[in-house]
């Protein structure tokens, strides 16, 4: 089975907070899926949204080196998988799914999770949850999941409040599955106080929520706070929590 990959490396869970659900600080594996639907403004992972422009994929020979081999894309499945293995240091607490988006291969993702389930690992969904229905077929197989709100400001996509609607969606059947899932919102100085109150009262009940600045950081302290009480307010004093991306202040991968 083929899929056009990105990037296979070890290091650990830099985002989350410490929020239910979230592997912030815990060593993972990621597998990086190119190609995605959306177009966040902010996006880190530019260079692998359009899956046509990545025509090799590169994989860590050894943690936290950042050296690495190159193989040309489309990958082949098992290769993935010995990427994966050869990085397994015995302390890795889950193998985390990203991209670009990796729901949009969701064959080849559903058979990478099988596979790495069998092998005793743990699988952590990263995903934009914009396909319900396809986070309905990777459900089964995830045990960690984090789900971004594209706050208005992403300029995700044109339509943007019926994304949020969709990636509720898709907290949702991750909860009913049993998956310990949370919410992340990255928020710029721009993000709006009565539309972090509309994400709160949509996840009410629902999951918790991390507030995420967008790097590099540009929104002063005391908006960060704002934002996050109102959101407080309405999900509950223990449901929110900050996130930020802390493997680019350590300059890991
Ligand atoms: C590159 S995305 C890939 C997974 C999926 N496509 C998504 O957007 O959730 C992984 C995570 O990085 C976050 N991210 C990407 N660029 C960022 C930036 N400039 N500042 C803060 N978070 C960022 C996204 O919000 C997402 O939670
Ligand atoms: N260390 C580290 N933590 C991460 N959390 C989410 C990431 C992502 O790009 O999906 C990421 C990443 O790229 N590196
Ligand atoms: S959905 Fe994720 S990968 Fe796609 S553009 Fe947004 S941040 Fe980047
Ligand atoms: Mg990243």
């Amino acid at each position: 089975m083929k899929l056009i990959m990105a990037e296979v490396f070890n290091s650990w869970q830099g985002e989350g907070g410490s929020v239910e659900g979230s592997a912030f600080g815990r060593r993972q594996i990621f597998v990086r899926f190119a190609g995605c639907d959306l177009n966040c403004a902010w996006c880190d992972s530019r260079e692998y949204i359009d899956p046509s422009r990545v025509s090799r994929w590169r994989y860590e020979v050894e943690p936290f080196t950042a050296k690495f081999e190159y193989k040309p894309n489309p990958a082949e499945l098992e290769d993935v998988v010995d990427a994966v293995l050869r990085l397994d240091t015995g302390d890795i607490h889950s193998i985390s799914y990203t991209g670009g988006e990796p729901t949009l291969q969701v064959k080849p993702l559903k058979a990478l999770m099988e596979r790495m389930k069998s092998l005793g690992f743990d699988n952590f969904l990263e995903t934009h949850g914009g396909l319900p229905e396809l986070i309905e077929e990777v459900a089964p197989l995830t045990d960690y999941a984090s789900v971004d709100i594209k706050d208005e400001t992403a300029r995700a996509t044109e339509d943007w409040r019926s994304l949020v609607l969709r990636e509720v969606e898709s907290i949702r059947i991750l909860r009913e599955a049993g998956v310990k899932v949370y919410a992340k919102l990255v928020v710029t100085p721009e993000t709006k106080i009565e539309n972090v109150r509309w994400y709160a009262e949509l996840l009410k009940g629902l999951a918790p929520l991390v507030i995420q600045p967008r790097e590099p950081i540009e929104i002063c302290q005391r908006r960060l706070m704002d934002l996050y009480r109102e959101a407080a307010l309405i999900l509950g004093r223990k449901n929110v929590g900050l996130s930020f991306q802390v493997h680019k202040y350590l300059n890991v991968l």
